[in-house]
This record gives C-alpha cells, structure tokens and sequence, in this order.
C-alpha cells in the first residue's frame, strides 16, 4: 500500500518562549530532520510550516503552510492533505500523520504503526501510545480515506485533533512519545533514554560547559587546549637575518670584502657600504646597507675581491624581517592542542603566556565491597583490576587523572564521594553504574541535583554508563564495573567528554576497513580489533568483559554499528600501549 507522510512543523512553542521547536537541535539533528528520516523511506513528504533547509531532503517533498498561520494542528493537517491532492503524482492509501517536536520517532517505530494498519482490515488508524496508556494522536497513520473523511470541507478546522479520530482505530505502545514544550523536558527525556553512541557524542558536546580559561606559562601548556587564537608578538624573523654562512654585499659586484666577521648574536653590525661585502655567519642580523646575502658555494673569493660564481642561481640568501609572518599574524586557531610544535611556535612569535582550557583533571573512584587494591585477597574478594591502569586510558583521552579513591557500596559513602572529589573537573566512577541492589551510583547522582546528560547508550559493552553534571558543574562518568567494559565506554566517549570540557576542536575519528565484523542489530559494539596491514582490521567476534586479557596482541578497539558490513569503513579506537 503506498504510504504519504505529513508533519505538522509549524507550531510555535509558546512555552518555550516561542522557539521554533522543529528546528531544535536534539543531538545533532533537529526534531524537523527527525522525522523526516523516521519516514522518508516512504512516498511523499509533505512538512506543513515554514520552508527550512535539511540536511538530507527526501526524494519526494512538499512544502505547505496552514491556513491561518498558527492555525492548529488540524488547521495544519487540512493544509498537509490537500497539498498531497494537489500534487498530481499518484495517489496514497495511507497517511503518516507526525508532530515535527518528538525526539523519538524513528522509522522502525513508525514502521511498526504502518505495518499494523496495512495487516489490519478492522482499523482506520494506528496511532502510537506511551508507557503509560497515553495516546500521542500527532503520531500515527491513517487510511488515506478515513483521513479525508474526518476532515471534512474544512469544517474541521480549529478543533481538537481527537475529535477527528474515527471510531476503528488502534494504539500501539512503542515506549516513549513525549513531545516537548520546555527545555527541561526536553533534557529530562534525553536524560532518560538510551542513545545512540553519535548521539551520546552529540548531547555531551552540547550540554557540557567550558572549563574557565586559565593564562599560564607557554612551557606549561602542553596538552591544555588554546582558549584564544595564537597571534604572533614579534615578527619571524624578528631582523634581516642571514640564512647562511657567507657574504652580505651591497650593490653590484665584484666586492670589496671587509676584515671584519658578522656573527650571530653579537653587537650591532658596521653599515656595509655600496660595492663592499663583509664575512657573515648563519643568523647574524645583516649590516645595514647590504642589498643581498650570497652562500658561501655561490662565490669565490681571491684576496679580498669577490665574485658571485657565473653559474651560481639567483638567489638572496637574506630571511627579511616578517618574511614568515608578521605581529598579529594569526598562526593556530582557538581550540587547537597545545602540542611541542605549538609551544615552540608560540616561543618563535614573542608569545609567552597562553589562554588555554584544560586538560581536565579526574578522580577516579572504583567502587564495590568485593574489591581491593593490596593486601591478600579473602575467598569473596577480587583485585582492582582496573585502578592501576586507568591513568594510561584517561590520558589518551585527553585527560590529566589526579589520584583514585575506593568507595563502598552503601549510599553514604556514594554521597561523601561526590562531595569529596571537589577539586577536579571530572569524576570517573569504576562500577555502580547499574540498577542492582548495590549499584548506588544514580540514587547518589539524584540526591545531588545532578543533570542527567546520557543515562545509557546503545552499545555492548558499557551500555550502561552515565554522564551527568553535578549543580557545581563537575562532570560525573560513570564506567560499567568490568574492566573490559569500563575501559571501551572510556575510549569511546571520553575524548568527547575532555573536548567539550576545553574546547578542543573535533577530530577526525581514525577508521580502518573491517574484515567480517560481528553481527549487530541495534547496539554499537566494541570489540577488541587486530590490525591486519594496509587499512584492513580484523574484529575479535565476542570479548570477555570481567577482565582486559581481550585486549592482549589487540591494536584497537573497533565501533562496529548496527549494519556493519565485511569492508565498511569503521571507526577504530587506539588502545594506549603505555
Ligand atoms: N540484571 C542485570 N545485571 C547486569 C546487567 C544487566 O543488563 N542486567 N549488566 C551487566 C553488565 S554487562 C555490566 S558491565 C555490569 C555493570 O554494572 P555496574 O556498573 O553496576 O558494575 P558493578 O556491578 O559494580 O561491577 C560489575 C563487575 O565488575 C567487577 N568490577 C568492578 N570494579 C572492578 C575493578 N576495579 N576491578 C576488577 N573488577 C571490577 C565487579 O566485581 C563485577 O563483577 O552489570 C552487569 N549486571
Ligand atoms: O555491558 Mo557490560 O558493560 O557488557 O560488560
């Protein structure tokens, strides 16, 4: 059965100020270009609102705008299906009806609708329900026939969209289907779902805040983040410099050579006078005067007269003042690492302070009564397989770890900790992540006042973890308790967490081609990946996660998302080897 599709993208959020909700941006992707995608596998689009650029555009699209503008839902509806019948193309039989302000849909769900109303004679709609039994009835689909029956000559216009409902229909429940109204439930539902990995990605980049910038010392930026761009203090070169050992001259030649010798670093040269050259060493400044430098393999010299050899090239071995850049020259932008190239260059422009962010500083706490990091272990205790070695982890991904602490499983001790850990950044916390009976991370995050940033993502392992923000502004990530796990969801999102903390500019993820990955479905998965030469990777099919023996003669760990097939490129995260 052909299948249409209308958003309803024009409403006005009043409750948000006004905001354009369809254009919010929910994790990269605006509520508008969400639905667009949850339904642009099937015929035409039509998008009731104003026209707004998309990213990806389906095939078929129609613009159309309700009559009055702001005119309702159902004021929209009318104007979305008679767009459709004004396009010539063929006909539908069913049509998707969508708000433009859910975060949620997604074509499997609405799919689900489609499939339900395609397979079952007895309804003329299929609308979409949330946990708990409320109807969302700006999400369903209906038969094109029972639709335009409902609306009417336009009578309809201005009543409620459940008037319209006909009387065969069925609801569906396919988990969430909030709409959103105000920022905070639009973070309280983001906090509250599981997301993808680009999307866990996404949400952290746009909901941490900057670390303050600091001023600090060139030499003691490294691996900071530049807060401002780097401009050049003094000129490159700072004088007219001679790029060689040999002879400055001054007009034409051949040259009377003077006694004297220039060197570099020494008190300000003699003028050098029109036919007169004078000794000069690499980086001496040039005596005034001099019109040109020649190397000492371009000229020959007999007694004190000199001459430029007959095949020497033309050249002018002089490094003028400002030749590579001049004061002010921008030479990194804001946002780039404080790397030993950027420091050298900020010392060859005069600068000697930087405005940098970062890196971040992290505790990490490992929790859980099972666990100990010295002494002899009783029969129901492990070791701390995971303390000693996460400063290696946290460093690749940018962070700078200041200590570890071990906290209990009991809510106190999750409270104190919290509390405690006041003088860095970022807390990392090794375990607790889940909902068991000792897991006390989120109860303790939740006293605390804590914004909920990723509740859980879509990946096995570490599907689990949590980011959140206390009201102080640390930030908490939350690491599955099995090591193999911790270490994965680290790699993955905390370069993300470091970056958006000091402001790094994104990066390119390294990628590799994968040779037969392991099937996936829904989730991302991380599994330990051998390099194979050239660009090819080769992914373990499963790994254990209680332990980091996986990781053994492994190169990377490899982002294999749903789909993935043998040759895709895919993301590979390097595993830090020190
Ligand atoms: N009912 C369910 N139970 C669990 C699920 C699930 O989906 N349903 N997921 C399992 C997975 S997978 C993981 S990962 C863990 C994540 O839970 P937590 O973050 O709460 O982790 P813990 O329970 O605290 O610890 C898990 C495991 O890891 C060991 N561990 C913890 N810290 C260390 C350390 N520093 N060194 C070595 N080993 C450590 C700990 O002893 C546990 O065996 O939840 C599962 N359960
Ligand atoms: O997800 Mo657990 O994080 O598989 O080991």
């Amino acid at each position: 059965m052909p299948v249409d599709a209308v958003l309803l993208a024009g409403g006005l959020g009043t409750r948000m100020g006004g905001v354009d909700k369809p254009s919010l941006v929910v994790a990269g992707t605006s509520l508008l270009e969400r639905a667009v995608s949850a339904v642009s596998v099937h015929g035409r689009v039509v998008v009731v609102g104003p026209q707004r650029e998309l990213s990806d555009p389906p095939r078929r699209l129609l613009w159309a705008r309700e009559e009055p503008v702001h005119g309702g839902p159902v004021a929209a509806l009318a104007a979305g299906v008679a767009a459709l019948d004004r396009d010539s193309r063929a006909g539908e039989s069913a049509v998707i009806v969508l708000a433009a302000d859910m975060p949620w849909v997604n074509e499997a769900d609405v799919q689900t609708l489609v499939d339900r109303l395609t397979t079952d004679d007895s309804v003329d709609a299929v609308f979409a329900s949330d946990a708990d039994g409320v109807t969302q009835y700006l999400y369903g689909v209906w038969r094109g026939d029972a639709l335009r029956r409902s609306l009417g000559d336009g009578a309809a216009a201005g009543r409620a969209m459940r008037a319209l409902v006909p009387e065969r229909t069925a609801t569906i429940e396919i988990g969430t289907t909030a709409d959103i109204d105000t920022e905070s439930d639009l973070d309280r539902v983001l906090g509250a779902t599981t997301l993808s990995l680009a999307d866990a990605r996404a949400r952290v980049r746009a909901v941490l805040a900057l670390l303050p910038p600091r001023s600090v010392p060139v030499q003691d930026a490294a691996e900071a983040v530049l807060g401002e761009p780097l401009r050049a203090l003094t000129a490159f070169p700072r004088f007219d410099t001679s790029a060689m050992d040999g002879y400055a001259v001054a007009g034409d030649g051949p040259w009377n050579v003077r006694d004297d010798v220039v060197y570099a670093g020494h008190g300000g040269p003699e003028p050098l006078a029109s036919g007169s050259a004078v000794r000069i060493a690499t980086g001496a400044r040039v005596p005034p005067g001099s019109t040109s430098v020649f190397r000492d393999e371009h000229v020959t010299l007999d007694g004190s007269r000199l001459d430029l050899l007959p095949d020497a090239p033309v050249r002018n071995d002089t490094r003028r003042t400002g030749e590579d850049w001049t004061v002010g020259s921008t030479l990194a932008p804001s946002g780039v690492s404080v790397t030993p190239a950027l420091v050298s260059t900020a010392l060859s422009a005069g600068v000697e302070s930087l405005l940098v962010r970062g890196p971040a500083t992290v505790r990490t706490v490992v929790t859980g009564d099972e666990i100990r990091s010295s002494g002899p272990l009783a029969d129901n205790q492990i070791r701390d397989s995971i303390g000693p070695v996460l400063p290696s982890f946290l460093r690749a991904c940018g962070f700078r770890p200041r200590g570890e602490t071990h906290t209990l499983d009991s809510e106190g001790g999750f409270d104190t900790t919290l509390t405690a850990a006041s003088d860095v950044d970022v807390v990392v916390v090794v375990g607790a992540t889940g909902g068991g009976a000792a897991d006390r991370l989120r109860g303790a995050l939740d006293r605390a006042g804590a914004r909920v940033v990723v509740g859980s993502v879509a990946c096995r392992p570490g599907g689990s973890c949590v980011i959140a923000v206390l009201p102080d502004r640390r930030v908490v990530f939350g690491l599955p308790g099995n090591p193999y796990a911790a270490v994965a969801t680290l790699l993955c999102l905390g370069p993300s967490i470091s970056a958006a903390l000091t402001g790094a500019a994104p990066t390119v993820p390294r990628t590799g081609q994968l040779i037969d990955p392991p099937p996936t479905t829904t989730s991302a998965r991380l599994v330990p990946a051998v390099h194979e030469g050239d660009d090819r990777w080769h992914a373990s099919e499963s790994t254990r996660t209680a332990h980091l023996a996986g990781l053994l003669g492994c190169d990377g760990i490899a982002v294999v998302t749903p789909g993935t097939v043998s040759g895709d490129r895919t993301e590979i995260l390097p595993v830090p080897i020190r």
